[in-house]
C-alpha cells in the first residue's frame, strides 16, 4: 500500500544543516544504543517530512571511528524515517571521476574494525543479506537529482570504507584500485548494514574532494578536502532540494521494507526479552 515519505538525510562533512524546512525543529532523540551525533532536524519540505541528522555532529566533534551509528540508524527509525539518503565526502579512486564530481554508489568494500556493526547479538541472531547494499530507486533518483541541477555524476560506484582517521597509505590506495574500488570514505561502513537491518532503503551520494594518493607524487591533505568540500556545498544543498522535491506523490513499498522477512535465525524460545526490548524502533514491524 502506498504511504507517505520520511527522508532521512544524513548529512556528512560539510553538510551540518539544511535549510528550507517548515516548522524545523532540532530534536533530541533518545536510543537504546547511547547518543546519536547530534539532534535531529525535523521540519518538512512541501508535503515530504524531512529528518537531518549531522553524520558527525555540528562543529564536526566526532570522528569516524567514534560515530554511533547505531543510535544514529535507530534515532532516524525513530523519527519516522521511512528511507535515508547519506551524503558523505569521498575521495576518488579512478582518474574519471574528478574532485567536484559527485557519485552515487553502488557497492561497498567494509575494511572497517572498530565499530558495533550490528543491532542483533545474541539472543536475536539475525543475518541480513547485503549482496545489493543500496536501494536501487533511491539511487537512481538521487543520480537524476545531481544531473537536474547539472552536477557532474558517477553512477554504480564501489565505496571502500577504511577505518581511519589517517588517510591511506600509496600502497594501500593502489590495490584499493586493484580491488575494484572506484571511491573511498570513512564513514559509509556500518551505516549502511545498520540501515539495512533497520529495514530502511539506503543511498549514498559521495561527493568527491580528492584523488587520495595514488596518482604518482600525490596525497591527500585537509586543507585540500576542506577547500574542496565547500565548493561542493552548493551543488550537495541544491541536489537534496531537488531530491526532496521530485519524489512521487506517494511512497510505494520497496523490499527492503521487508529486509527481516526470513532473517532472524534465534528460535523463538530463545529470544533474549532484554535483546528484543532493544530493538522496539529497528525491528518493530515484527516485534509489534
Ligand atoms: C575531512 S576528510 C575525512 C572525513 O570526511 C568523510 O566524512 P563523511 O563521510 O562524514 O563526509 C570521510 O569519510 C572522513 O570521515
Ligand atoms: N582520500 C580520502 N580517504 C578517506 N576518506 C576521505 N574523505 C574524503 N577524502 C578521503
Amino acid at each position: 500500500m502506498a504511504s507517505e515519505w520520511c527522508i532521512g538525510i544524513i548529512g556528512g562533512s560539510g553538510l551540518y544543516n539544511i535549510e528550507g524546512l517548515k516548522d524545523e525543529q532540532w530534536i533530541a532523540i533518545e536510543t537504546p544504543w547511547g547518543d546519536p551525533s547530534d539532534e535531529v532536524l525535523c521540519g518538512s519540505i512541501e508535503d515530504v517530512k524531512v529528518r537531518f541528522l549531522p553524520r558527525h555532529g555540528r562543529g564536526h566533534p566526532i570522528s569516524p571511528s567514534d560515530l554511533n551509528s547505531r543510535a544514529n540508524i535507530d534515532a532516524l527509525k525513530r523519527a519516522g524515517c521511512t528511507d535515508i539518503l547519506a551524503m558523505s565526502a569521498i575521495g576518488s579512486l579512478r582518474e574519471q571521476i574528478e574532485p567536484g564530481r559527485f557519485a552515487v554508489v553502488e557497492q561497498f568494500i567494509d575494511r572497517t574494525s572498530r565499530r558495533e556493526n550490528t543491532f542483533f547479538g545474541s539472543g536475536f541472531v539475525t543475518h541480513v543479506s547485503m549482496a545489493d547494499p543500496v536501494c536501487p530507486r533511491l539511487s537512481d533518483m538521487a543520480a537524476k537529482a545531481i544531473a537536474a541541477c547539472k552536477g557532474k555524476v558517477a553512477v554504480r560506484a564501489t565505496y571502500l570504507a577504511m577505518e581511519g582517521p589517517q588517510f591511506s597509505t600509496r600502497a594501500e590506495s593502489l590495490m584499493y584500485r586493484q580491488w575494484g574500488a572506484d571511491v573511498i570514505g570513512m564513514t559509509a561502513m556500518p551505516e549502511a548494514k545498520l540501515a539495512r537491518e533497520a529495514e530502511l532503503p539506503y543511498a549514498l551520494v559521495g561527493m568527491t574532494t580528492d584523488y587520495d594518493c595514488w596518482r604518482e607524487g600525490e596525497s591527500v591533505d585537509v586543507a585540500q578536502v576542506v577547500a574542496q568540500m565547500q565548493a561542493n556545498g552548493e551543488l550537495a544543498r541544491d541536489m537534496v532540494a531537488r531530491f526532496i522535491a521530485d519524489l512521487p506523490a506517494k511512497r510505494e513499498p520497496s523490499p527492503i521494507d521487508f529486509a527481516l522477512d526470513d532473517a532472524v535465525i534465534t528460535a523463538p524460545e530463545e529470544h533474549d526479552p532484554a535483546a528484543l526490548a532493544r530493538l522496539d524502533a529497528v525491528a518493530s514491524r515484527l516485534l509489534n
